[in-house]
């Protein structure tokens, strides 16, 4: 083995130097935008490549509003294309084609049916009703993310799937062992695309224990997979929403901001 070399095996990297760690610090330090101004100065710019953020809170609370938004942003930004996974019909194109009409034309420098077009062609949405359809999306996204590495084609930069949870809950109930240890694959493969592709993984979780404090709904288990997990609520009868830091690399727990929803 090459001593400067970390070690490969089974496309997982078991350790690295303290110099490599500190340039892919350097390098990956790149975001992605929601588009929602509050979450990105928050972040410190949005969703960070290579990470997997996780979007908790109560129904209603605005979970798919900051996906619909993100994937607007990311697409109409000319950043990449985004792989949507929606797991209870919550994708709207008509809300997407709002967003992207609502961009200023300082951002946006093209006309407004072209930029339509082209946001709506570089979003893929997919249908996900279980965990196994889930593990078969995921797998072929992995063959084709290696591909497109070789092939140098245009590639996805931004994974999200609304709710995670939704497919998942289901399985790890009660003593199901099975269910558990299928939802922490699902957690392995989402960390390794994210990290071998530096691509940002964007998922949202519901919450559970609607009269005390609501919990997200996967439990202790699946607490230590996000590396950013924000709480967000929206507040009564308005368009203002806060967001709220529960876990994130640097920053504090408990950090807040408030964002609008146009
Ligand atoms: N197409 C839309 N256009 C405008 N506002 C919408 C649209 N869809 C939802 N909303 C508003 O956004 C708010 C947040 O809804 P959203 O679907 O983002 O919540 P959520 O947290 O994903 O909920 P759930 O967990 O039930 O899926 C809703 O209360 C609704 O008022």
């Amino acid at each position: 083995m090459n001593e400067d070399q970390p070690s490969v095996e089974n496309g997982c990297v078991l350790w690295s130097n303290g110099m490599d760690l500190f340039k892919d610090a350097a390098e990956r330090n790149n975001f992605l935008p929601t588009g929602l101004e509050g979450i990105d100065m928050l972040l410190g710019g949005g969703l960070r490549k290579g990470h997997l953020t996780e979007i908790t809170g109560q129904s209603s609370s605005g979970k798919t509003q900051v996906c619909l938004y993100s994937a607007s942003h990311v697409a109409a930004r000319h950043m990449g294309v985004v792989l949507y996974l929606d797991t209870s019909n919550s994708f709207s194109p008509s809300r997407i084609a709002h967003i992207v009409d609502e961009l200023p034309i300082s951002l946006i420098k093209e006309p407004k049916d072209m930029r339509l077009k082209r946001v709506m062609s570089s979003i893929v949405c997919e249908s996900v009703f279980d965990v196994f359809a889930l593990f078969e999306v995921l797998d072929q996204l992995e063959a084709s993310m290696n591909d497109k590495v070789n092939s140098g084609g245009n590639k996805i930069c931004l994974l999200i799937i609304d709710s995670v949870s939704s497919l998942l809950a289901p399985i790890i109930g009660g003593k199901n062992s099975q269910g558990r240890s299928m939802m922490i694959s699902v957690a392995m493969i989402l960390k390794k695309l994210a990290d071998k592709h530096n691509l940002s993984v964007l998922v949202t979780n519901h919450t559970v224990g609607g009269n005390g404090a609501p919990k997200p709904a996967l439990g202790e288990s699946w607490k230590a997979v996000p590396h950013v997990r924000l709480m967000i609520s929206r507040d009564h009868g308005s368009n203002m929403y806060t967001a709220t830091v529960l876990k994130h690399t640097l920053l504090a727990s408990g950090r807040h901001m408030k964002f609008v929803v146009p």
